[in-house]
């Protein structure tokens, strides 16, 4: 049934991008200036979940390793390192760069400096999720200097700029921008279709059942792809010799939560604590929220912060099994806390 596991993962990089060419071709001309030593426009890649953002900057940035051989990429998800202090320590470590660096007693200052006297090949730094940086200094650095070319991958711009100071707003409102719509379901059965031809025997999966799942992963190729991978794997454990429909149907709810879960294994301790508040209530209002969670915790985020996790959270609703009362709290919190801002 599975012939190659590696390729139905998340973070694998295909070989080839599907339906993206405009896209392709726009990112490969922002990054074009390095074939000749230039640094090139900081570039924000925007558009919601699993719409291909993070796999196109990958994808670019290793073409462009592969065609100009001093080029250096470094990937960092903010996500999970949302402090300053690693997201920074993140790119000097992938530069080789951290020797001597103590994670609790090393100055903040000491690792700016170090990424300022970086004197190796140019790098392209990919910082996806950028919006999650708790602060932005950092960007406005890697902006300013030539050894680096930013590409700063966010859902939404207006949470990119959200604690951003007009410094660095005012340099960022100029650079270039990549937009990622969803993808239709005929674009999504090609994704998988692609990944099936490279990871699955002959007739494993038949044109039709691609086809409900596009229709269930709504335009968001991860979800596609995960339900894909889950049925794969339970036709496989099954010693069946092609998925099944009913494997189909069974996979779609299970693929979600699997990734529900995995989202919740990401939560920082902060984020944590905010997710099992609400899950804790049926309902709750934002500053019942905010109120309970500084009980909770002994060194709690500023309002602000807070509101950006919510908002975050908010995405996974779009991927949670449907009409949970989790799902709808969710759901009711971000749009208060949309409606006041
Ligand atoms: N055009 C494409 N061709 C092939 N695979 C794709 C394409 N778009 C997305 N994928 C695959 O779909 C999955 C999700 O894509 P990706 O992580 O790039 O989405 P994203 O827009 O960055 O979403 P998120 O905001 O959730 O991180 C990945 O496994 C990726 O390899």
């Amino acid at each position: 049934m599975i012939t190659d596991a590696r390729v139905l993962r998340t973070g694998f990089v295909p070989r080839e991008v599907e339906h993206r060419d405009a896209e392709v071709t726009h990112l490969t001309e922002v990054l074009a200036p390095l074939t000749d030593g230039d640094p090139a426009d900081t570039t924000l890649l925007l558009g919601p979940s699993g719409v291909g953002k993070t796999c196109l900057a990958k994808y670019t940035a290793e073409q462009l390793r592969q065609e100009v051989l001093d080029v250096e990429y470094q990937y960092v998800n903010c996500w999970q390192n949302f402090s300053e202090f690693r997201t920074l320590y993140r790119i000097l470590e992938g530069l080789g760069k951290t020797i001597d660096i103590h994670r609790q007693s090393t100055p903040r200052d000491e690792l700016f400096e170090r990424l300022r006297t970086y004197d190796g090949p140019p790098c392209v730094v990919i910082l996806d999720e950028a919006d999650q940086l708790e602060q932005k200094r950092l960007l406005y650095t890697l902006h300013e200097l030539p050894q680096f070319s930013m590409l700063l991958i966010a859902n939404r711009e207006r949470e990119l700029f959200a604690n951003a100071d007009e410094r660095l707003t005012s340099r960022l409102t100029g650079c270039e921008r990549v937009r990622f719509d969803r993808y239709d379901s005929a674009e999504l059965v090609s994704i998988m279709d692609a990944r099936v031809k490279r990871g699955l025997e002959e007739n494993a999966v038949e044109r039709d059942q691609l086809a409900t799942i596009a229709d269930a992963a709504a335009g968001d190729a991860r979800v596609a792809l995960s339900v894909l991978r889950t049925a794969a794997r339970q036709a496989h454990q099954s010693y069946e010799s092609r998925i099944t429909d009913e494997i189909v149907e069974a996979s779609i709810p299970e693929a979600r939560a699997e990734r529900h879960e995995k989202d919740v294994d990401t939560l920082t301790p902060h984020q944590h604590t905010l997710y099992e508040i609400i899950e804790d209530h049926d309902a709750i209002s934002p500053s019942e929220l905010y109120e309970e969670y500084r009980e909770r915790t002994d060194d709690p985020k500023t309002d602000r912060t807070v509101r950006n996790y919510l908002s975050k959270m908010d995405q996974y609703d779009v991927i949670e099994a449907e009409g949970t009362s989790r799902d709808r709290t969710y759901r009711s919190v971000s749009e208060t806390f949309d409606r006041i801002e």
